[in-house]
């Protein structure tokens, strides 16, 4: 990301810069560099440093980011029109199995708000196995999106191992995404990487939103790439002894760990309306296995 410099100061010595500094006025100018600076996913600590080194008094500088970024939060954000299409499954004649290319896979539960939908047999048993393999060596404990700059960061909420694999990156992975993106109606290129979690007996996810929260500043940055997840698919590469189902507290719903099942749901905006809260509960024994596909609007690279 390229920081651009601040709204001129003028041009005065250091000297004159303090007696002046009561003087210094906050323009709209300012206000406007801000909010862009700030879209562009700059920390409010960097924009401070960038003013100070371009003359503006410490005060004045904070006080302006303060406001100005209080502002832009309290505002009702611009509506956002939601997407022209959505993924998901054809089950207007609900029938009770989705061809999805080499493998028709099994519909269990079909819900409309949160749009919720439980699959079976998306995966084979040995490809379950294959992907567990294949992820078993690059596990390191899960990383979630840091909120203020777009990042990753460790975070007490999820106590899994993870990895991600690249998008197509072997011919199992290759064959699997097209499988989703034909089960869901989404093509591969909107999909992130699969990311597969372990999670040992009291490792948990807490409920959380997979959507991008419009109001943190690392979000305009994440949305450059490829926009809003509009979707996620859980699949289960083992079945958990107890505990450890997917959870969604707003409509009390808990999908089992089952070896090959999947569950799938959609959010058309990055609103709790969307009622897609949703959690990984505590394993109590044996092991969890999964793998996430996250679906955004468009083309992620
Ligand atoms: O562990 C689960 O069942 C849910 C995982 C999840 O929410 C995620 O990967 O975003
Ligand atoms: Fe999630």
């Amino acid at each position: 990301m390229t920081q651009q410099s601040d709204p001129r100061q003028d041009s005065t010595t250091s000297t004159q810069r303090s007696s002046a500094a009561a003087q210094q006025k906050v323009t709209p100018e300012l206000r406007r560099w801000i909010i862009e600076q700030t879209q562009a996913g700059c920390t409010q600590a960097s924009l401070l440093q960038s003013m100070r080194s371009s003359g503006w008094n410490e005060q004045v500088a904070a006080e302006a980011l303060e406001s100005t970024l209080h502002q832009l939060l309290v505002e009702p954000a611009a509506p956002q029109s939601p997407p022209a299409s959505m993924p998901g499954p054809r089950l207007d004649e609900s029938p009770t199995r989705v061809d999805c290319g080499d493998r028709t896979a099994d519909v269990l539960l079909s819900m409309e708000q949160p749009r919720i939908v439980v699959f079976g047999n998306l995966l084979a048993p040995e490809e379950c196995e294959a992907l567990i393999a294949a992820a078993a060596s690059r596990m390191a404990r899960s990383l979630t999106v840091a909120p203020e700059t777009g990042g990753e960061e460790f975070n007490d909420a999820r106590t899994s191992d993870g990895m991600f694999f690249h998008r197509g990156e072997s011919p199992l992975l290759q064959r699997i995404e097209a499988r989703i993106a034909r089960l869901l109606n989404w093509p591969v290129e909107n999909g992130e990487g699969l990311q597969v979690l372990h999670y040992r007996p009291g490792a948990e996810y807490k409920p959380h939103y997979d959507y991008f929260n419009p109001e943190d500043p690392g979000t305009p940055k994440i949305l450059q790439r490829g926009g809003q997840r509009v979707g996620t698919l859980v699949l289960y590469l083992a079945t958990t002894e107890k505990g450890g189902g997917t959870v969604f507290p707003d409509v009390h719903v808990a999908v089992a760990p089952q070896r090959g099942n999947a569950v799938f749901f959609s959010y058309d905006r990055p609103h709790p309306d969307t009622r897609t809260l949703h959690g990984g509960a505590p394993v109590i024994a044996g092991d969890k296995w999964i793998a996430t596909k996250w679906l955004r609007e468009r083309e992620f690279r």
